[in-house]
């Protein structure tokens, strides 16, 4: 509820109290000694509604919790509210309370079904159709570049939200890709990023699709001004800007400034937040690489969870149970961090993507009522794809002496079944075992027998593995267009109900705003040493050392 602290919830009070008593009693291998029914308990298995070869299987079982435990943390999501808030987020109404927007990524892919009266919401399936058209025509070869060649690098230029969920769903979604049509994307104002990026390719067969919300953003204004010169220098004349380069924006009079035509504007509204914008008008660079009917599976994937989320009770509800035990270590085991660990290559930048929706989302120290909060909001996250992080961060997580949360995410069936699946069943059995491991550790005992009676005490205390460390698996089929729609939309979904129990506002971003502030006004100061005013010691300093040493 809007102006309650998470801390004054009695089921907050609770699990204080459930946690001060019986967290040392929380043994993992205990737990599942004692209920063989554990997993069976403590799993949950979803279907998309529209489409049941789209399941989702959710292991919670290797959670510090109990059953009266979870029944706690499912109360706390109650007392907080979160299904009048869920509601009134499908009905449109204005829950980004410091902008006044609402908050509507649920009616991209609504395809229609959704009642709200918000305004832009009955534009949705036109820009759709546009898109379309405009995939269709490029993929077949009909939208041909300015010497009449067909389109074969599609460059998306955006940072952030504009950046990252096409990013990361082209990665994932790479076995649909047209691979004659390769999707490159910019996002970093570093002037290396677009020369890399463009050195070996063609002007005359590549599409720049500049993505912006706001269309005011300094570093994608930035890159595209850069990318428009590069285009330029060869084809020479304006007008074949055109047939080269297309926006993906809300603001219609900063594109037509830009020199882009209104045709060639793909547009979206201020209820569309940019790290819930892949569903809509940014998702172009997905739809030109995997074609439209795959977009649309996606958005029918998520749609799916939507209604899983809006529909399912508490009890049941994917999103809902991953965000109970992630509050249980984040607000009360005091748990910095939550990793995520897809054993699946084409998920590589799945952690990416998530670090801007968890961080930028619930990194905030302030609820909506304004009250300084006395809890920890929303976790880190970070993570890479399994194998990988095996070799090199994994001894901390499973050794060190930090609490780290896991998810681990992974498909049955592999789009590259090569010798007969063996890698992936080499992979999913490390998908398998670090969670066993994680959970039930090996005692001092077992490392005794192990090593002989010649080892010292030094080296078999150094083999002890404590165990007793959390993890959520996921699994699911295949990672198909449906699938990742359903997946993507679980996190966002649990992002929420976290933000609703710390009762924060999870649709703004006000924390990336100082620094641009101060950037602009030290870009003005950086000719000369006698401009640089206005800062501490330490800033000056560097400035100094700059101007000292630059070559321009
Ligand atoms: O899409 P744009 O308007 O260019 O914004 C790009 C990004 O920049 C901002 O700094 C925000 O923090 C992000 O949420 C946003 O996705």
């Amino acid at each position: 509820m809007v102006g309650t602290l998470a801390s004054d919830y009695p089921a907050w009070k609770k699990l204080q109290e459930v946690y001060d008593n019986e967290h040392k009693n929380l043994v993992l291998k205990d737990l599942f000694a004692a209920d063989p029914e554990r997993f069976a308990k403590f799993h949950r298995e979803y279907t998309a509604s529209s489409n049941p070869a789209n399941t989702i299987l959710l292991d919670f079982s290797k959670n510090l919790i109990t059953e009266p435990i979870l029944a706690t943390l499912l109360q706390l999501i109650r007392e907080s509210g979160l299904e009048q808030v869920r509601d009134s987020m499908f009905k449109g109404e204005h829950i980004n309370t410091s902008e006044d927007r609402a908050v509507l990524h649920v009616a991209l892919r609504s395809f229609g079904e959704l009642d709200t009266t918000e305004a832009g919401v009955s534009e949705v399936l036109p820009v759709l159709q546009h898109i379309r058209e405009f995939s269709d025509a490029v993929r077949s070869g009909a939208w041909t570049g300015y010497t009449g060649k067909p389109i074969r690098a599609i460059v998306n230029i955006g940072i952030g939200g504009s950046d990252l969920g096409p990013v990361m769903v082209t990665e994932a979604l790479k076995p649909y890709a047209k691979r004659d049509l390769t999707p490159y994307f910019v996002s970093n104002v570093d002037g290396t990023h677009i020369a890399e990026t463009v050195r070996d390719l063609d002007p005359e067969t590549t599409l720049f699709i500049i993505a912006s919300k706001t269309f005011t953003t300094q570093e994608t204004i930035t890159n595209a001004e850069s990318a428009r010169d590069w285009f330029l220098k060869t084809a020479g004349d304006k007008k074949h800007v055109a047939k080269h380069f297309v926006a993906l924006s809300t603001n219609e009079k900063a594109v037509t400034a830009f020199g882009i035509a209104k045709e060639n504007m793909f547009g979206f509204w201020d209820w569309v937040g940019g790290r819930y914008s892949l569903w809509s008008a940014i998702g172009l660079s997905i739809a030109l690489v995997i074609g439209y009917e795959r977009f649309e599976e996606l958005l029918k994937g998520a749609r799916d969870m939507d209604k899983h989320f809006l529909e399912t009770p508490l009890e049941n509800n994917l999103p809902v149970l991953l965000a109970a035990v992630g509050l249980w270590y984040n607000d009360f085991y005091g748990s910095q961090t939550l990793a995520l660990l897809p054993y699946d290559q084409y998920l590589h930048k799945f952690a990416d993507y998530f670090q801007q929706g968890d961080m930028e989302s619930n990194g905030k120290f302030v609820t909506k009522a304004g009250q300084r909060v006395d809890y920890q909001t929303g976790p880190i996250i970070w993570g890479a794809a399994g194998t990988n992080g095996q070799h090199s961060f994994y001894q901390l997580v499973h050794q060190g002496t930090k609490l780290i949360p896991a998810d681990f995410i992974a498909p049955t069936t592999t789009h590259n079944p090569l010798r007969g699946s063996l890698h992936h069943r080499i992979l999913l059995s490390n998908f398998f075992a670090q969670p066993e491991a994680l959970a039930f550790g090996k005692t001092e005992e077992q490392v005794r027998k192990e090593v002989g009676p010649n080892a010292t005490e030094a080296l078999i205390k150094s083999k002890v593995f404590e165990g007793n460390r959390p993890s959520n698996s996921i699994i699911f089929p295949l990672l198909t267009p449906s699938a990742l729609g359903s997946l993507i939309a679980l996190y966002e979904h649990k992002i929420f109900t976290q933000g609703v129990v710390w009762g924060i506002n999870s649709f703004d971003q006000m924390g990336v705003e100082l620094g641009k502030v101060l950037a602009k006004n030290i870009l003005a100061q950086l000719g000369k040493p006698e401009d640089v005013v206005g800062h501490d010691s330490s800033t000056t300093g560097l400035i100094h050392y700059y101007q000292k040493y630059r070559k321009e």
